[in-house]
C-alpha cells in the first residue's frame, strides 16, 4: 500500500515533488511540519499507529500523514451518541497530531457507509438525552466541517441523512459505483426536517435549486445521479474507492497547508458561524421538535417500516 501511494505521489508531485520525495521530505517547500524521512532507503517503511474504540477504527500512517477512520458500528453504522462522541474525540486527537494532514473517512461495514443518525436515540428518551445527543451531532459537524485536515469521504455504501452530512462535511467525496447504494438528505421521508445547517452544507455543495428539490422530496440519489447533481465528486468501481481516495489525497496534500486551510476557512466560516451564533437555540428547537407526539409517532412508524421490510 505504502509503495503504491508513493508512486501516486511521485506522479502527482512531478519534478519538484519528486525532489522532495527523494530528499525524504514529502512536504511542500513552504511547510516543514513533517519530520525528515531517511533518504538512503527511499521511502521509509510505513509506520502505523492505530487507536480503535467501540464503533470506530482509526489507523494513522505517520509517514504519509494520512489517517483512515472506519466507522464500525454494525449492522448499519448508525450514528449513536457513543459513535458521535468517539468520533469527536478521535478527530480532536488527529487534529492535534502535527504530522497528520489528511483524513479518509470510510466504513468497515460492507454496503453501508452510514445509516445516518441513530433513530433510536431520537425517540422514547428524555429531553436531556435529546439535548445531549443533538449537541454531539452539532459538535461532530463543526469539527469535521472546519477540520484543518484534508477530509475525503470514501463512500463505500449507502449514506442517507446524517451519513450524507458526514460526507458533505468533507472536502471531497468518492462513491462506489453500485446502483444499490444511495446518498442524500432524506429527512422529509421520516416526517422530520433537516436543520438549517444540514441544508446550508448541501446548498454550499450543490446550490440552492438542486438542494430545494432534494430536500423537499427527501431524494436519495444513486451514485450516477449523485455525481450528476454534485453531491459526490467522483464515482469509481467499488474496489477502487480506497485507492482513489489516496490518489486524490496526494493531490490535495501537494498544496501548502496554510494556503489551503485559510481558503477553506474563508469559504466555510460564515456557515459555521450561523450555527455557533444560535447553538443553544438550535438544541432547544431540536428537543421541542423531536419531543412532539406527532414526530415521535413518525419515527416509531419509520422504524417499524424498516423492520417490516425484512419480513
Ligand atoms: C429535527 C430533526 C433532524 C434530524 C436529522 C436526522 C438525520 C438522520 O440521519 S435520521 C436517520 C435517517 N436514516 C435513514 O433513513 C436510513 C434508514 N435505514 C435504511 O434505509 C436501511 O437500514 C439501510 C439502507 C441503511 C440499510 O439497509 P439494510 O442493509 O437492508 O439494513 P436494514 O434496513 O435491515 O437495517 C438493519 C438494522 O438496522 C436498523 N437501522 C437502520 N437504520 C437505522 C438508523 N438510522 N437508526 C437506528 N437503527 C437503524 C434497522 O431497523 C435494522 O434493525 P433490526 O431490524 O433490529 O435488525
Amino acid at each position: 500500500m505504502a509503495l503504491r501511494v508513493v508512486s501516486v505521489l511521485k506522479r502527482r508531485l512531478g519534478g519538484p515533488g519528486q525532489k522532495l520525495l527523494r530528499s525524504g521530505n514529502l512536504l511542500s517547500a513552504t511547510q516543514h511540519r513533517w519530520e525528515k524521512m531517511p533518504s538512503s532507503v527511499g521511502f521509509p517503511v510505513t509506520s502505523r499507529r492505530s487507536f480503535s474504540k467501540t464503533a470506530l477504527i482509526v489507523d494513522v500512517d505517520h509517514n504519509l500523514g494520512i489517517a483512515t477512520m472506519k466507522m464500525n458500528n454494525p449492522p448499519v453504522n448508525s450514528l449513536s451518541l457513543e459513535l458521535l462522541t468517539n468520533f469527536v474525540i478521535d478527530l480532536e486527537k488527529l487534529e492535534n497530531e502535527k504530522r497528520c494532514r489528511g483524513l479518509i473517512i470510510t466504513s468497515a461495514s460492507p454496503k453501508i457507509f452510514s445509516a445516518g443518525l441513530d433513530i433510536t436515540e431520537m425517540y422514547g428518551k428524555s429531553s436531556a438525552h435529546y439535548a445531549e445527543f443533538w449537541k454531539a451531532v452539532q459538535e461532530l459537524w463543526l469539527k469535521l466541517y472546519m477540520s484543518n485536515m484534508v477530509v475525503i469521504a470514501a463512500i463505500n455504501g449507502s449514506s442517507p441523512a446524517g451519513g450524507c452530512l458526514i460526507s458533505l462535511a468533507g472536502d471531497y467525496r468518492i462513491m462506489a459505483d453500485n446502483p444499490k447504494y444511495t446518498i442524500g438528505l432524506n429527512e422529509t421521508l421520516l416526517g422530520i426536517v433537516a436543520p438549517f445547517w444540514f441544508k446550508d452544507t448541501l446548498v454550499n455543495t450543490i446550490g440552492n435549486r438542486a438542494s430545494e428539490h432534494a430536500l423537499q422530496l427527501g431524494l436519495l440519489f444513486s451514485p450516477t445521479d449523485a455525481l450528476r447533481v454534485g453531491i459526490v465528486d467522483q464515482v469509481v468501481p467499488e474496489d477502487k474507492v480506497q485507492d482513489t481516495a489516496l490518489n486524490v489525497m496526494s493531490r490535495w496534500l501537494s498544496i501548502p497547508d496554510h494556503a489551503r486551510q485559510l481558503t477553506k476557512t474563508m469559504m466555510r466560516k460564515p456557515t459555521v458561524d450561523r450555527l455557533l451564533k444560535q447553538r443553544e437555540a438550535d438544541i432547544k428547537n431540536f428537543v421541542s421538535f423531536i419531543s412532539r407526539d406527532s414526530i415521535q409517532k413518525s419515527l416509531h412508524m419509520y422504524m417499524k417500516h424498516l423492520k417490516e421490510r425484512k419480513e
